[in-house]
């Protein structure tokens, strides 16, 4: 038992402080409405977790059906590492099908359970203690028979009296149980009294140093992993868990917190697992597909915001230091990195890095005035792409050496009429406001800029097309002039599509003024 091995990371530990995962997801997971897997996504799920070092799958529960049955059966046929487990209630019937399910598998285990909690033993089975306590040695018993490794369940007991659980426990060891489960079956513990249950269930029971105690907790009022890892500080060797924390109701403790929060602090508890970490997303995408149940967002390790970060403070502590706002590496769970989402709450650091991902290099007042820029498009957008950056600073780039610029712009539209637009334009430095009207806002906002600045020009082309996704995607403006046989195209992006129109059209004319040299800027103004 106090054999020296060696983690997944290379350092040593001793047999004794190693928590046996066992996974759930094909059974409790299953159960949880609307999670049914085909039979092909079984086995898929089945050989990622046997992959992953999972010790313990439990594949279902075969007297159920003659699918759950024939799945449980093929996992069994191919799990190349993983024990496999089948559940079975405290009926004969239930134990010899599980034992001819698993019997392909180089390793098997029959799980059997039964409620031990005055309320389990009066309305649900409608039996005292003393029948209990029968079925169990005789449950156990018959198991045996099959199989050396046989995992007996108290089932609800967490609300089972003390006394009348130690019993049980003691009988189930007698018969010859390998592992003993504590399930939280409705999540009703405390992680303190989690705790205590385990460590006096060792105090008290004879044999219980022979067996291996187990964790099966439910997330009811969210305390799982908590109470799970309560259970491993108090001596528990085995976690039940499924990925992302699917089970019934609200579910059973997330496998990848279990995993990740004991190699995290391995200070803390003492104790390792068998699992290749680097997996842990695999799985999470893998289960989230074949169940269709999405992720939550700010889901632990594998939610799509565990390792991205927003607000400026945290990115540029990230980029001088990952440890600065990262407990774990993105590595550590199978991602290639963590990601800075850009947004209203990013600062300079963060900006400067995206543009350089980008391939941009601003410098002084480019800088500031493209990160200006950024700051009021985060602001009007949800979500600022790579793409909204691209033409932010496109933009930027292009309108530099521009002598008019768009400084203002207010839009009367709609069916009322008449449209107007107002625009303020800088032109070599001053400033000038016209109002006109047109037939539509994009004609009135043409027609007061082609008041500020008087030119021959003919609009060829005007485009708009969306630079992303969503109602708040930036438009992308094209706008053709040509003038004396001469074209210029300018283009333009904001949120506001009136905004992205002034400004291409103002780019096109600052194309058409700089390639006619001989033009003096003062001709073109207004008087
Ligand atoms: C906490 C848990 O997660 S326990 C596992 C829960 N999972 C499932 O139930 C999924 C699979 N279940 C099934 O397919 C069906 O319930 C079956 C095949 C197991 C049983 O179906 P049925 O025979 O039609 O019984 P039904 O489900 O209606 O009722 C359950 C019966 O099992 C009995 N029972 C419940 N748990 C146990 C147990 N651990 N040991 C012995 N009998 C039990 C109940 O008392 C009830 O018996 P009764 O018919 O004499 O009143
Ligand atoms: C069968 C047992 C382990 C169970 O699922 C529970 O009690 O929640």
């Amino acid at each position: 038992m106090d054999s020296e091995t060696k983690t997944p990371e290379g350092q040593p530990r001793a047999e004794q402080d190693r928590v046996v995962i066992f996974d759930t997801t094909l059974r409790d997971g299953e159960q949880c409405p609307g999670a049914t897997m085909t039979f092909d996504e079984k086995l898929e799920v089945a050989e990622l977790l046997d992959e992953m070092g999972v010790d313990v799958i439990e594949a279902g529960f075969p007297i159920a059906s003659q699918g759950d049955f024939e799945s449980v059966q093929e996992i069994a046929r191919r799990s190349q590492n993983s024990v496999i487990c089948g559940l079975a209630r405290a009926q004969p019937k239930d134990i010899d099908t599980c034992a001819e399910a698993i019997k392909p598998a180089k390793r098997g285990r029959i799980h059997t359970f039964i409620g031990t909690s005055p309320l389990h033993r009066k309305y649900q089975m409608g039996i005292d203690e003393a029948e209990v306590l029968e079925r169990v040695t005789a449950s156990v018993t018959r198991a045996r028979g099959h199989t050396d490794d046989v995992e007996w369940s108290a089932m609800d007991a967490t609300r089972t009296e003390e006394d009348f659980l130690c019993r049980c426990v003691e009988a189930a060891i007698k018969a010859g149980a390998t592992t003993v489960n504590i399930p939280d079956t409705v999540g009703y513990a405390t992680h303190d009294e989690f705790g205590a249950l385990i460590r006096m269930l060792l105090e008290r029971v004879p044999g219980a140093d022979q067996i291996v105690f187990s964790t099966h907790c439910h997330n009811d009022l969210g305390l799982a992993v908590a109470n799970s890892l309560s259970g491993v500080m108090a001596g528990a060797r085995q976690v039940e868990c499924a990925v992302n924390g699917l089970g019934e109701r609200a579910g059973n403790a997330a496998l990848e917190e279990i995993v990740m929060a004991i190699r995290t602090r391995a200070d803390a508890m003492n104790v390792w697992t068998g699992i290749d970490t680097t997996m842990l997303t695999r799985a999470s995408k893998l289960v989230s597909r074949v169940t269709a149940f999405p992720v939550q967002y700010n889901k632990a390790i594998v939610g799509r915001n565990a390792f991205a970060h927003e607000s400026g403070i945290h990115q540029d502590g990230i980029l001088k230091h990952a440890g600065t706002f990262e407990i774990m590496t993105p590595e550590s769970v199978g991602l290639k990195e963590s990601s800075l989402v850009m947004g209203k709450h990013s600062g300079r650091h963060a900006f400067r890095e995206k543009l350089k991902e980008l391939g941009y290099e601003l410098g002084g007042n480019a800088f500031e005035d493209a990160f200006v820029r950024f700051k009021a498009l985060a602001d009007a957008k949800k979500h600022v792409y790579d793409e909204d950056i691209e033409a932010l600073v496109d933009q930027e780039i292009a309108s530099a050496h521009d002598r008019i610029k768009v400084v203002a712009l207010t839009v009367i539209a709609g069916t009322g009429g008449p449209q107007k637009a107002t625009i303020t334009l800088d032109v070599d430095g001053n400033q000038q406001t016209f109002e006109a009207v047109g037939d539509g806002p994009v004609d009135a906002t043409f027609q007061a800029i082609r008041s500020l600045v008087p030119h021959e020009a003919r609009l060829a082309l005007y485009q708009v097309s969306a630079v992303t996704e969503g109602t708040d995607a930036q438009a992308e403006v094209m706008v053709r002039l040509e003038a004396d046989g001469k074209i210029a195209t300018g283009r333009g992006s904001d949120t506001d599509t009136m905004v992205a129109s002034a400004r291409a059209y103002v780019s096109a004319l600052n194309k058409l003024m700089a390639r006619d040299a001989r033009r003096k800027p003062e001709t073109m103004l207004a008087s």
